[in-house]
C-alpha cells in the first residue's frame, strides 16, 4: 500500500493542520495522534470503517468535543475549540447528517433562521434576494426560497442546508455524509454542490463511506482506522483495492476480488465494508488481512 504524503508541495499553508491530536472517552480510545492538513479549494475525504473515528474528529473541529491532546492550527494560528460558536467565529462551518433545518419553515426562512436581516424588523426582500444569489452562486436547483422545505427533495434540503452554512462566510466546510439515503441524480446534485464549494476556494472535508463519491469528488483521502492515521493519498494515484486495504486493513476481500474478476471499481457499503460478504469470502478476507 501506498501512503502519499499529506503536504501538497508548492501550495500555500493549510488553513487547516491537525497534529498529534487524540481524544478518549473514558477507556476508551477514540482517536490516537492523529494529522490532518485541509487547503483551500480542495475536497478531502475522511475515510473508515465504523467506530474509526471520524465523528469525533468533526466534533472536535466542530466544537462539540474538546481535544485531549495535540494541536489544531486554523488560518494560520493556533487555535483553542471550545464551542459551536467558537468553531463558527473561526470560519469552521459543519453540515451535520441530521441538516437541523426546520420542515414547516420556507427555504429563505431556514437560511437565516437566527441571523435575520434588518434591525428592527426582517427585511424579507433583502433575505429572499440574498437566498437566490446564494443559491446561483452553488447552481443550486431549488423551484422557489418560498416554498417549505418539507416538500423538497433530499438533495434539494443538504443543498439548503450546505447554503445555509456558508452565509457565515466559512473557510472550511464539513459535510458529514452529504449524499448518505440520496437516489443517483440527487446524489450527483449534491457532488456538483461540492465542486461550487471547492471552486469558490473553500476547504472541504467530507465524510463519505461512498466509494464512488470520494472518488468522484475529492482530491485526497484521510483514512481512519481503529482511531488512528491509516494512510493520506491523493486521489489520482490511489486504486480502489488500496483505499478498501487501508480502510478495513484487509488486502484482500469480496469487493476486490469481484474488482479484479470483472475489471471495475469497487464500492463499499454503509458501514465501509462490503454490503455482502458471503462466509467463504469473509474466511478468504480474513486471511489476507494485515493488522
Ligand atoms: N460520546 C461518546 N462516549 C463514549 N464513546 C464514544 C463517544 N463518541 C464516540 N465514542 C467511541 O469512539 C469511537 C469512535 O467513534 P466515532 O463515532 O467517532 O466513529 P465513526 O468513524 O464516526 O463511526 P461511524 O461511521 O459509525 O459514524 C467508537 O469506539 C465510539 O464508540
Amino acid at each position: 500500500m501506498s501512503t502519499m504524503p499529506a503536504e501538497r508541495p508548492g501550495a500555500a499553508a493549510p488553513v487547516l493542520s491537525m497534529r498529534g491530536v487524540s481524544k478518549h472517552f473514558g477507556a476508551v480510545a477514540a482517536l490516537t495522534d492523529i494529522d490532518l492538513d485541509v487547503y483551500a479549494g480542495e475536497v478531502v475525504a475522511l475515510v473508515g470503517d465504523n467506530g474509526a473515528g471520524k465523528s469525533t474528529l468533526v466534533k472536535i473541529l466542530s466544537g462539540v468535543h474538546p481535544q485531549d491532546a495535540g494541536t489544531v492550527n486554523f488560518d494560520g494560528r493556533d487555535v483553542n475549540i471550545q464551542s459551536p460558536v467558537d468553531a463558527l467565529n473561526l470560519g469552521i462551518a459543519t453540515v451535520f447528517q441530521d441538516l437541523a433545518l426546520c420542515d414547516n419553515l420556507s427555504v429563505v426562512d431556514n437560511l437565516f433562521l437566527g441571523r435575520e436581516l434588518g434591525p428592527w424588523r426582517l427585511n424579507e426582500g433583502e433575505m429572499e434576494v440574498q437566498s437566490w444569489e446564494l443559491l446561483r452562486q452553488l447552481s443550486a436547483k431549488i423551484p422557489s426560497v418560498r416554498i417549505a422545505v418539507a416538500s423538497l427533495s433530499g438533495g434539494q434540503r443538504q443543498t439548503v442546508a450546505i447554503a445555509r452554512s456558508l452565509l457565515g462566510s466559512p473557510k472550511l466546510i464539513i459535510l458529514d455524509e452529504p449524499t448518505a439515503a440520496l437516489g443517483v441524480a440527487q446524489t450527483a446534485e449534491v457532488l456538483n454542490l461540492v465542486e461550487r464549494l471547492r471552486e469558490n476556494g473553500l476547504a472541504v472535508i467530507m465524510i463519505s463511506h461512498n466509494m464512488q463519491d470520494v472518488q468522484a469528488v475529492s482530491d485526497r483521502v484521510a483514512v481512519l482506522r481503529l482511531g488512528r492515521n491509516n494512510g493520506t493519498f491523493r486521489m489520482k494515484d490511489v486504486s480502489t483495492d488500496d483505499l478498501i486495504a487501508a480502510i478495513t486493513g484487509a488486502a484482500v476481500n469480496v469487493v476486490t476480488q469481484r474488482a479484479a474478476q470483472a475489471g471495475t471499481a469497487g464500492t463499499l457499503g454503509k458501514a465501509g465494508v462490503p454490503p455482502v460478504r458471503p462466509p467463504e469470502a469473509a474466511a478468504a478476507a480474513e486471511e489476507g488481512s494485515v493488522q
